[in-house]
């Protein structure tokens, strides 16, 4: 009975559902894919598969070109069958979206096969993703960097933090259960604020010791337990530089996968022209100071490489546009650039 009602139930959902628009019916489709694990075991055998080693997605360069391939359930059946580590490879892969005609997508990790042999099969290579994000498609990025984030929670997620008992995936890796325990672990990011700190004709950016030399970037932060997003921006820029934001403008937000998954919200913050003397945290940062929208627009046309001097130092460079801080930067350009003209 109960099967009659659900195969019931989902033919009047795909009948509702013709009436919605292309983007309402995938999401909805999504949705029942975490919710139905019958369904999304039947839609791991007709859905695509991303592959990724140890977190490193797989990529294939064509010409200039590197693409990022789908593989069916049937091609990588006939590959998998030669590694004997592969069993039930199907089972460890975790949904990551669909295409407009529903055809699933899910992400796996083929760690535990030797990285060269499984390479030669594919043809290919699995590439560290700092470097994947930004050699591949623009539309591409997002969805290596979920899915390797996703595939990241799973791996630290194997056990129950309350029992240490192991802790199940769903079909759809939407969540993991421990028996034991009855606790379901659903995938978690953490809150990010980054902050791009203006007085009114200049823009603040930083270095931290770890970036790669001449690369400035806005202030970062993680939020606080009990923040909101206007008290962890004020927060992190009185700790970071010493001075007291005025005013702050929401510009957007990205899920950013380094080091673990976060979410990034990225603000405008004004202080005043008459406060804005700087006093680094010299515990996170190597250097901070005031750009002029000249400068800016001189750092936006240079490319790491570009910039380093005849001396051995680096003229200043700002991240790419896979990165939100980026998009703050040029906001903020041409928002002076509007100022002043
Ligand atoms: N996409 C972008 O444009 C962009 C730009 C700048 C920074 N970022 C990201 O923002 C992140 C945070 O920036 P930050 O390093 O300046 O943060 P931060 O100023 O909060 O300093 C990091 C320190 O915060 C502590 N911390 C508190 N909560 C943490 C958590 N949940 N995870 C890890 N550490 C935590 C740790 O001690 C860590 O060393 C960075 O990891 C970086 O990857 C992204
Ligand atoms: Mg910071």
């Amino acid at each position: 009975m109960a099967v009659v009602y659900q195969a019931l139930h989902r033919r009047v959902s795909s009948l509702v559902c013709r009436l919605h628009s292309t983007y309402v019916r995938k999401m909805r489709y999504l949705n029942e894919l975490k919710e139905d694990d019958s369904l999304c075991r039947q839609a791991q055998t007709s859905g695509t598969f991303y592959l990724f080693h140890n977190l490193s997605p797989f990529l294939q360069k064509v010409g200039k070109k590197y693409l990022v391939p789908q593989l069916s359930a049937a091609e990588m059946k006939q590959i998998l069958e030669k590694f004997q580590e592969a069993e039930q490879w199907i089972e460890k892969s975790v949904l990551i979206g669909c295409s407009d005609e529903h055809r699933p997508q899910f992400a796996l990790d083929l760690g535990a096969l030797e990285k060269s042999a499984i390479e030669s099969e594919l043809q290919g290579s699995f590439t560290d993703l700092r470097k994947a994000l930004f050699v591949v498609d623009g539309k591409d990025s997002p969805l290596l960097a979920s899915a390797q984030s996703l595939l990241r929670w799973h791996d630290s997620h194997q056990y129950c933090s309350k029992t240490g008992q192991p802790t199940q995936k769903n079909p759809a890796g939407s969540k993991r259960v421990c028996h034991a325990s009855g606790i379901t672990y659903y995938p978690q990011m953490s809150p990010v604020v980054i902050t791009l700190v203006s007085d009114g004709s200049r823009c603040l950016l930083a270095r931290q010791p770890s970036f790669p030399p001449g690369m400035y970037t806005a202030l970062s932060g993680f939020c606080d337990m009990g923040e909101n997003v206007e008290e962890t921006v004020r927060r992190e820029v009185a700790e970071e530089v010493g001075l007291e934001v005025e005013s702050l403008r929401y510009s957007g937000s990205q899920h950013w996968p380094f080091p673990s998954s976060s979410l990034m919200i990225a603000c405008h913050a004004l202080v005043g022209a008459q406060r804005n003397e700087i006093s680094i945290d010299s515990l996170e940062l190597e250097e901070a100071r005031w750009f002029g929208l000249e400068e800016i627009v001189e750092g936006l046309k240079r490319e790491p490489r570009s910039s380093k001097q005849d001396d051995g130092s680096f003229l200043p460079w700002f991240p790419p546009k896979q990165a939100i801080a980026h998009h703050l930067i040029r906001e903020w350009v041409q928002q002076q650039s509007a100022q002043t003209a």
